[in-house]
């Protein structure tokens, strides 16, 4: 990057460009304006001439210009201005061939330059030329290096310059911008020719190789070093833009090798006149060069020294000054924020204060505080909003939000209305309410309703996801970053300290963040699940459950109906009287395109449904405005049949649900389903609803083994067990034996399996429907595919009651199941539990025992052997 001689060959002739202000040194990348009139045509002349490419074999000589001598009066105005540039008293030796420095600078001396105010360079003044020798160049912003003032005279052209090479060459308003790289001295022979630029005639002067025997140069070289040691150690002080100061740096470290280019360097970040650059581009010897650039870099260093002192007190005073006034504020306004604060949060808030006026501000502890006492300004502890516990208004509310859930509402009413009573009292409230049933049955809308009726804020605090305790109690502030958790987050987005949370209740709630206990008790915290499995029993044991089931075919139509098409029409912007809706087609939404307990995926469809009539509006309204024909069409190319019509339609009926939203999604498995040996309807319940599954059993030849598969759990396997224990033990008694001892496994294995693998099935459940499964593969009798069973069983025979009744029932009704068979003991669910319409719809058959399941699942078809104890009905006392 550093050449010790330029390996750029020089021409004899060269072109010549003006420098009325400037020097270019050795070394130096430089950027200039030019706008003179001298100057231009040469850059038309090397555009015209060089490819873009080859600009840079372009090689110019460069040569300051002495200002021209002006007029007596100027002088003097000039002169009070203190303006450098001064009368001239022109070395005019330009064709003398003197390699000697010592000419022009007697002329440069001569010209009487006065020196120019000297001081500091700031940011502004260099540019950074990231050219391929990444020198530096000082620039002030707005200098032009050329003005457009007089005729040059070749007289005035100085007798040393330099060579160099264009780096960039651009045309730019009134002129060029270019950039050139400074290679080496040239001494100005002879001027050939002025018109239209001019050309001379010149000699390359390359610093010469360093005598180490030299002993005088040597010390030069040793003074350079350390003064410009000094002078960069100054300007990082003065905080220099860093790639200025890496340059400088890389540069310095091969003071002993180029001194010569070092100096040109130096020379061009300095303060100086125009006099001592021409004074250091003349000293083509560097026994010249180095002990003058010594002598301006010590000036150098002098300034920078002082100014740098009036910097620091200047700034100091002022830093001081203005600090303590911000801090005054800051601290003034922390204050006011953190007033009304409880005694004990006001205790740790001052005591934190105190901290941060003892604090830099810019330290990352200061922030830290400064966060944590913001956000204690922030929280609404007393702030509470207006209760409204008007049990009326409420019921309204819950009714015009929700269709039916009538235990659901009548029990959120109660609630209310005990805490009102309570509030009167001033007792403490009861447990909070915990809404327990599958996605989309209005969980959430009814925490909504609860909030809007009682005219508070509602905040839905979502912990799916959420496995870390801290992220609702916070980080302790020793961590980085550390936060407040959800609860002082909602409580901060709520604004009042009396909301509806979604979520668990305690009194004295401490965030690890706030580290101060903040009165949760205000909040009326409503939590929400899927199911209740997940949840600890002591907590369970704490909250109000109130459990939403699935919706029926028929709720769903009256939310549909009622709430939901309206809500889409709305959000569409539309009227109600813009879609209708049948309720056949309604009906076909609900049971071809969903498959859920809630109405969530209803509520979707339904919005597709809106969706289509809102755009056949749109464009009927179109047609008719412009009175053109459709242009919609298939990729038949005929127009869709909504789409042909010229009025617009608002009815939806049951044909159109197809044409709208697709094929249907869903086939009713049940009636779709032939009976067939060995496979029978059960009944589920998980998390997210209620639905049907399948049992299937097939037998292979093999040595009685059993196989499960369908993704079972380890207690739906044991069933599996019980029931094949029991079918191969009852055997002669229901004929699938022709002997009381004979074992129908004997060469054959079986294999029970439950569809839908990927769902993970446990409980008791399916133990009934697992018998008759086996029942029916080894008798190779059908149970009807509309009849499904839900039951424990034992290997007595017994049946046992299971959970998830109503669910159960509402989803097998779903399905089109017609007939359920059940445990005895879950009737009273049946009962009080399962809307009455599902319950006309289908027969119900509660059993006690084995038996009875047998008979009631075969019809009649598996007949019990005479002269077994099942013969009387009774159970197997054998075991
Ligand atoms: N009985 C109902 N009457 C009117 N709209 C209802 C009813 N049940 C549910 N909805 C509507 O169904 C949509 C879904 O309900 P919501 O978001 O409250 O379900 P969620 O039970 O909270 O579900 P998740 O468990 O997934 O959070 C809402 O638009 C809600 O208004």
């Amino acid at each position: 990057m550093i050449r010790s001689t330029p390996s750029i060959p020089i021409p004899r002739t060269v072109p010549l460009l003006p420098l009325h202000d400037k020097v270019l040194l050795p070394g130096v990348v430089t950027r200039l304006q030019i706008s003179r009139r001298d100057s231009i045509p040469l850059f038309e002349k090397i555009l015209r001439t060089y490819d873009r490419k080859e600009l840079h074999k372009c090689i110019i000589g460069v040569f300051p210009v002495h200002p021209l001598p002006k007029p007596v009066a100027s002088v003097a105005n000039k002169a009070e201005d203190g303006d450098d540039n001064d009368n001239d008293d022109e070395d005019s030796d330009t064709g003398s061939g003197n390699s000697n420095s010592g000419s022009g600078r007697k002329g440069a001396k001569a010209a009487g330059y006065r020196k120019k105010k000297t001081g500091v360079y700031s940011d502004d003044d260099i540019v950074v030329v990231g050219s391929s020798t990444g020198q530096v160049v000082p620039m002030r912003p707005g200098q032009s290096s050329q003005s457009t003032a007089t005729v040059l005279s070749p007289a005035s052209i100085h007798t040393m310059g330099c060579a160099a090479r264009l780096v960039r060459l651009e045309r730019a308003v009134g002129g060029f911008t270019v950039m050139l790289e400074g290679i080496v001295r040239l001494r100005l022979n002879k001027i050939l020719t002025q018109v239209p630029f001019f050309e001379a005639e010149v000699t390359p002067l390359p610093d010469k190789p360093i005598g180490k025997s030299d002993q005088q140069l040597q010390d030069y070289i040793v003074a350079l070093k350390s003064t410009s040691k000094e002078f960069v150690s100054l300007l990082q002080v003065l905080k220099l833009p860093a790639p200025v100061l890496t340059q400088l740096q890389k540069f310095l470290e091969n003071v002993g090798l180029i001194p010569g280019q070092v100096v040109d360097l130096l020379m061009s970040t300095i303060e100086s006149t125009h006099e001592e650059k021409i004074m250091i581009l003349d000293a083509t010897d560097l026994k010249d060069r180095i002990p003058k650039a010594v002598e301006l870099l010590t000036r150098q260093i002098h300034v920078l020294k002082i100014s740098q002192k009036v910097h620091d007190n200047v700034e100091g005073k002022l830093n001081k000054k203005q600090r303590e006034f911000y801090l005054r504020q800051q601290m003034a306004a922390i204050k006011e924020e953190l007033a009304n604060l409880p005694a004990e949060v006001q205790k740790a808030a001052d005591r934190e204060l105190k901290r941060l006026k003892k604090m830099q501000p810019a330290s990352s502890e200061y922030s830290v505080i400064r966060n944590y006492l913001d956000w204690l300004g922030d929280l609404p502890w007393t702030k509470s909003s207006e209760d409204i516990l008007d049990v009326e208004r409420a019921r309204k509310q819950l009714n015009d939000d929700h269709h039916g859930l009538e235990k659901v509402k009548r029990r959120i009413l109660e609630y209310l209305a005990v805490t009102k009573l309570q509030q009167m009292k001033g007792e403490v409230k009861g447990p909070i309410i915990c809404l327990v049933g599958p996605p989309g049955v209005g969980k959430t809308s009814l925490g909504r309703s609860i909030a809007a009726a009682m005219g508070r804020k509602f905040h839905r605090i979502s912990l799916g996801g959420v496995w870390d305790e801290s992220e609702i109690r916070g980080h302790r502030r020793t961590y980085v970053g550390a936060l407040p958790g959800l609860v002082i987050h909602g409580l901060k987005k709520c604004e009042v300290n009396n909301p509806v949370f979604l979520l668990e209740q305690n009194h004295t709630f401490t965030d690890h963040y706030l580290n101060v206990p903040f009165d949760l008790s205000k909040i009326l915290f409503i939590a929400t699940a899927n199911s209740v499995d997940t949840i600890p029993a002591p907590l369970l044991d704490r909250m109000e459950l109130i459990t939403i089931p699935g919706y029926t075919f028929a709720e769903k139509l009256a939310i549909a109906t009622n709430h939901l098409l309206p809500k889409q029409i709305r959000l569409h912007g539309l009227i109600e009287e813009d879609v209708k809706v049948t309720e056949q087609a309604l009906l076909k939404v609900a049971t071809g395109y969903t498959r859920e307990s809630g109405v969530r995926q209803l509520e979707r469809e339904i919005g597709s449904l809106v969706r289509a009539k809102a755009v056949e509006y749109a464009e009927v309204q179109e047609r008719r405005l412009l009175n053109r024909p459709t242009t919609t069409t298939d990729s038949q190319g005929t127009p869709p049949a909504h789409n042909r019509r010229l009025e617009y339609q608002p009815l939806v009926a049951v044909d159109d649900v197809e044409e709208i939203l697709g094929q249907e999604k869903y086939v009713n498995e049940v009636t779709e389903r032939l009976p067939t040996p060995g496979v029978v309807t059960g009944m589920a319940y998980n998390g997210v609803g209620g639905g049907i599954l399948f049992i299937e059993v097939s037998q292979m030849p093999g040595k009685g083994h059993l196989q499960l598969t369908g993704s079972l759990g380890d207690v739906i396997k044991e069933s599996a067990q019980i029931a094949l224990s029991w079918v191969k033990s009852h055997g002669y008694e229901i004929g699938l034996t022709n002997s009381q001892g004979q074992n129908i496994m004997e060469k054959a294995d079986v294999h029970i399996h439950m569809p839908g693998g990927g769902t993970p099935k446990d409980g008791p459940s399916a133990g009934i429907a697992m018998v008759c499964a086996l029942v029916s593969m080894f008798s190779n009798q059908t149970v009807p595919a509309a009849t499904a069973l839900t039951g424990e069983f034992t290997l007595r025979g017994l049946v046992m009651p299971v959970g998830g009744i109503k669910e159960k029932v509402i989803a097998a009704h779903r399905a089109a199941v017609r007939k359920i068979i059940m445990p005895l003991r879950n009737r009273k669910d049946v009962v009080s539990d399962v809307p009455l319409n599902v319950r006309d719809e289908i027969e119900f058959s509660y059993a006690s025992t084995i038996w009875d399941v047998l008979k009631e699942a075969f019809e009649g078809r598996v007949v019990v052997r005479a002269g077994t104890p099942a013969a009387n009905g009774g159970l197997d006392s054998r075991m």
